[in-house]
């Protein structure tokens, strides 16, 4: 049965090289995570699709979902690549193996590889055990054999291995030998409270293996923010186990991040510790451990954070025009990920050439290109951003080159769905102090460039099709941006039936201070949803309503724009009969 395995199946270093994942134990210690069995055991699945070689499950004994993690392991994981560990303590001081309820819960968790942890520093075994080093030794050899004799694999992790080998080498070895002479197979240093540094970890991890001999692993928690290149230091002083947790959750400031050893180890140290055609699911895999952690994804994150491969300076998007290599230490691909061209008031032309090539908008004209660089850098510096509004982004490009093509007439291909001419929001207090708000608008709609469904009301002055008229209409809502929307959606849903595919996913108001020392703004994002995607947008003004339409008109323009878009590129692929 594949949950009985004690090596690592169909990875290319097969057993010479551990890529050990304790996300769901080391990673669970994390302040604000907490699995439920059905989150571990998909976690367990998505890692070894992956590819990863060991699984550390959880504490069984210790911790009662963690039993039922392993009892339901048993049944209903079946690892293509990985192998199943059980995680625990020793025997305590004064008892035999055999007899300790915490040994056996490990042995009757069926689990094929046992994870055993021990002290390592001297003042750890008399302060904390409060026991001698001689029976420490004996609590670690005693269990190693019990499990042994009973068919399993052990690992022993040293913990707090590099401070007590700085303080007292004679005791941190005499441990991992107690272990490795009662048949373990990686003696594991743990730098349990995260305090150190690469280069000195690096002197330790050679020099316990020049004396030793031992298969060393490593495992690092992250309290200098050096988790993952002490981790790195370690393989290059001869360290062949790598215990990581997925995007480095774990105790305190966490563990060493398995996503960025993997993404270290195999394009930096060219070690294929994955099997070859799953390097590109790392991104993916990232993403789906956050989701069933119930942790939102890390946007700065190495390798694979949305940001990874983002590039905003102007200077950054120039040379990688050129050569994308030349601002990346790596092609995204490889990993999964993919890079992105951020416009904002440090783009130059050739960021917004890259956008454009990116979003298949055709340049006719350089001068337009220009100009759009010019009209960001005026916006961004009047408040608005458009790295988070990348559909204004999109619109306001549009407009740029579809101006150079309309020529002399200055038509936009892509007119505004609408253009408000009065507007008001009043507040509403209830006796019971809840504060409502509604919101009346009239609206001059225009018909939307090949936006299907423009039709005539009886009662809102609807324009005919391909026309323009006036609308309006008035309605409530639990914020002043909610209530405009709702007002706008009634208004136009006689004009504008597509507007009711769409619907307003959440806003963020913020007010910005005056740069000139006129009036403060108000910048009002806008995130819009239909069946197939979402997007943000953005508006800045004196009035916060004002911010709030404009960023709600781009909203409902994107729809049409990019729908229109969709239907003409099916158009082109569709052959005449
Ligand atoms: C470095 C790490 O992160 S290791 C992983 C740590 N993870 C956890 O602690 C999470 C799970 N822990 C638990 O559920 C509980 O702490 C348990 C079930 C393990 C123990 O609970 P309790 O029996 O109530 O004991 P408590 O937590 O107060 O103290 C730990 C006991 O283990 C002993 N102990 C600690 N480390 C070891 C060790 N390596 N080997 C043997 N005994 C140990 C302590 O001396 C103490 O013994 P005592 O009860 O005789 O004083
Ligand atoms: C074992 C472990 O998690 C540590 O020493 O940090």
């Amino acid at each position: 049965m594949t949950h009985l395995r004690t090596t690592p199946a169909e990875t290319p270093l097969g057993d010479s090289f551990h890529l050990y994942d304790t996300t769901l134990r080391d990673g669970a210690q994390g302040e604000g995570i907490s699995y439920s069995v059905h989150d571990k055991l998909a976690t367990a699945r998505l890692l070894d699709s992956l590819g990863v070689g060991f699984i550390e499950g959880g504490w069984p004994g210790a911790l009662p979902k963690d039993t039922a993690f392993f009892a339901r392991a048993a049944t209903e994981l079946d690892l293509r690549h990985a192998a199943l560990v059980a995680f625990g303590s020793t025997r305590k001081a004064g008892r035999r193996a055999d007899q300790d309820p915490q040994v056996r819960a490990l042995l009757e968790s069926h689990a094929p590889v046992i994870t055993l942890v021990a002290k390592t520093d001297r003042r750890h075994i008399e302060r904390a055990l409060r026991t001698d080093v001689a029976e420490n030794c004996a609590m670690v050899r005693d269990t190693v054999r019990f499990l042994r004799a009973e068919g399993r694999r052990v690992f022993l992790d040293g913990e707090h291995f590099f401070d007590g080998y700085a303080d007292d080498p004679d005791t941190a070895l005499r441990v991992l030998d107690a272990a490795m002479a009662a048949g373990a197979d990686v003696a594991v240093l743990c730098d349990t409270n995260g305090g150190q540094l690469p280069g000195r970890l690096a002197d330790t991890v050679a020099q316990v293996i020049e004396r030793t001999g031992f298969r060393i692993g490593i495992h690092c928690q992250d309290d200098t923010g050096c988790a993952v290149a002490n981790t790195i230091a370690a393989v290059e002083a001869g360290a062949t186990h790598v215990q990581c947790t997925g995007n480095g959750y774990g105790e305190r400031t966490g563990n060493a991040d398995l996503f960025a050893v993997i993404g270290n180890l195999a394009t930096k140290l060219d070690l294929p510790v994955l099997p070859p055609e799953r390097l590109p699911e790392l991104t993916r895999t990232a993403h789906a451990v956050a989701a069933t952690a119930h942790v939102s994804p890390d946007r700065h994150q190495p390798y694979v954070g949305a940001a990874a491969f983002a590039h905003k300076a102007g200077l950054h998007a120039s040379a990688m025009k050129v050569d994308p290599g030349l601002y990346q230490h790596i092609d995204p691909d490889v990993v999964g990920n993919a890079s992105r061209i951020l416009v904002t008031e440090m783009a130059g032309r050739a960021s917004l050439e890259l956008k454009c090539l990116q979003l298949g908008l055709a340049i006719q004209d350089t001068e337009a290109v220009t100009r759009a660089v010019t009209r960001v850098k005026r916006l961004e510096a009047d408040g608005w951003s458009f790295e988070a509004a990348d559909a204004s982004l999109e619109l306001l490009l549009h407009e740029e080159l579809a101006d150079t093509a309309a020529g002399a007439n200055g038509t936009r291909r892509h007119p505004q769905a609408f253009t408000p001419l009065t507007y008001q929001v009043v507040e509403r207090r209830a006796t019971d102090d809840r504060v409502t708000f509604e919101a009346s608008v009239r609206l001059r709609v225009e018909q939307s460039p090949g936006a299907p469904g423009a039709t005539s009301s009886p009662d809102g002055g609807c324009p005919s099709e391909g026309g323009a008229g006036e609308a309006g209409a008035t309605s409530e809502g639990e914020g002043p941006v909610d209530a405009l929307d709702s007002a706008l959606r009634r208004a136009l849903a006689p004009c504008l039936p597509w507007a009711a595919e769409t619907v307003l996913v959440g806003h963020s108001v913020r007010v910005l201070d005056s740069a000139s020392g006129g009036p403060a703004v108000t910048r009002v994002l806008v995130v819009t949803r239909d069946a197939e995607r979402e997007w943000t947008t953005v508006g800045v003004h004196t009035s916060a309503a004002a911010a709030a339409l404009l960023a709600l008109r781009d909203g409902l323009t994107y729809k049409a724009v990019s729908d229109a878009r969709s239907r003409a590129k099916t158009k082109a692929t569709v052959p005449n009969p």
